[in-house]
């Protein structure tokens, strides 16, 4: 069913589907709920030196997936925002870009366009996002259409009826269809995490898609509350952890939704570093899927060179 070559036998054999499949999701260890969100918690709390903090934002403003996800976007708007992306602060020429815009797939063609020779990546939300609620046939002509366009990345959500109803196989199935409709392009799976009700599920979810062959996992559209938590990205990145010590292979987290200051991305910086390990600090294993997280990295980078803010502001990321 899914990709199985170069995996060990035990996920090369979940991979197919099936008892395999069921077996494998049923052995996966339990979320021990009360222990997570107190080591979520703790984490969210630390403190740290001053000298990290320029270093900290400027992870977390290359790490970010700039996005607009409106009903009423224009290629206009998708123009300005490419702008921003390839140079988010004229009055500091010196910020890094983002990683990535992410937009609505009719949106691709001017953004790949306006971001041309940049390097900065044009991600694009597929597979019926945000609900999902569409036949396979017509997600991967989506997709199709989108990688037509130049897209780098999809990011596709998961069918979180058919995942409820403990049909496995079929998330299964999707996620291996739109792995090989995105060829070489980088595939992102979204959970959406706050429907899936429980910690256990979430784990399910993560290994469904890895065993799909995502190239990340992303918590939410953005579109329903809870989106993006600590709780859930430490989730996410034990799986990617557990994915490397059992593969070899590298696999990134997106964290979306919600975001939208400083405080809180760095508390998620700190995550990745503790949970995944600092090699997961960087663009091409993690990302912020955000819409206005950028305006307050930047204020608070151009504070921090202006030298407005004291200790009690910094961050843990060293
Ligand atoms: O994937 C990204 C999210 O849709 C953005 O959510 P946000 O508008 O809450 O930052």
């Amino acid at each position: 069913m899914a990709q199985s070559s170069a995996l060990p036998d035990e996920l090369a054999a979940a991979a197919r589907g099936g008892a395999a499949l069921s077996g494998f999701l049923r052995g996966l260890p339990r979320v021990d709920r009360a222990g997570l969100e107190r080591h979520a918690t703790a984490l969210a709390g630390r403190s740290v030196k001053r000298t990290a903090k320029q270093q900290a934002l400027d992870v977390a403003i290359g790490a970010v997936d700039l996005t607009t996800l409106e009903g009423a976007d224009t290629a206009d708007r998708i123009r300005s925002l490419c702008t921003r992306a390839r140079n988010p602060d004229p009055h500091q020429p010196d910020a890094p870009q983002v990683a990535a815009i992410c937009a609505y797939p009719d949106l691709v063609r001017p953004a790949v366009d306006a971001l041309a020779g940049s390097g900065v990546r044009v991600a694009s939300v597929a597979t019926a996002f945000p609900s999902g609620r569409s036949s396979t046939e017509v997600k991967l002509a989506e997709v199709r259409l989108a990688v037509q366009a130049g897209a780098d990345e999809i990011d596709m959500v998961i069918d979180r009826a058919a995942f409820l109803a403990g049909e496995h196989d079929r998330v299964l199935a999707e996620i291996a269809a739109v792995r090989a409709e995105c060829g070489s392009r980088h595939l992102k799976v979204i959970l959406e995490t706050g429907e899936l009700a429980t910690y256990d599920n979430v784990r399910r979810a993560s290994w469904l898609a890895l065993l799909g062959g995502a190239d990340f996992l992303k918590t939410s559209t953005g579109k329903i509350s809870p989106a993006a938590t600590l709780p859930v990205t430490h989730v996410l990145l034990q799986a990617v952890r557990d994915w490397r010590a059992a593969t070899g292979q590298l696999r990134g987290v997106k964290t979306a939704g919600g975001i939208r200051s400083t405080k809180d991305a760095l508390r998620y910086l700190v995550a990745v570093r503790d949970v995944a390990g600092a090699a997961w600090l960087t663009p091409e294993l993690f990302r912020f899927g955000a819409s206005s997280l950028l305006d307050d990295l930047l204020l608070q980078r151009r504070a921090q060179s202006e030298g407005h803010y004291g200790t009690a502001r910094e961050i843990p990321v060293d």
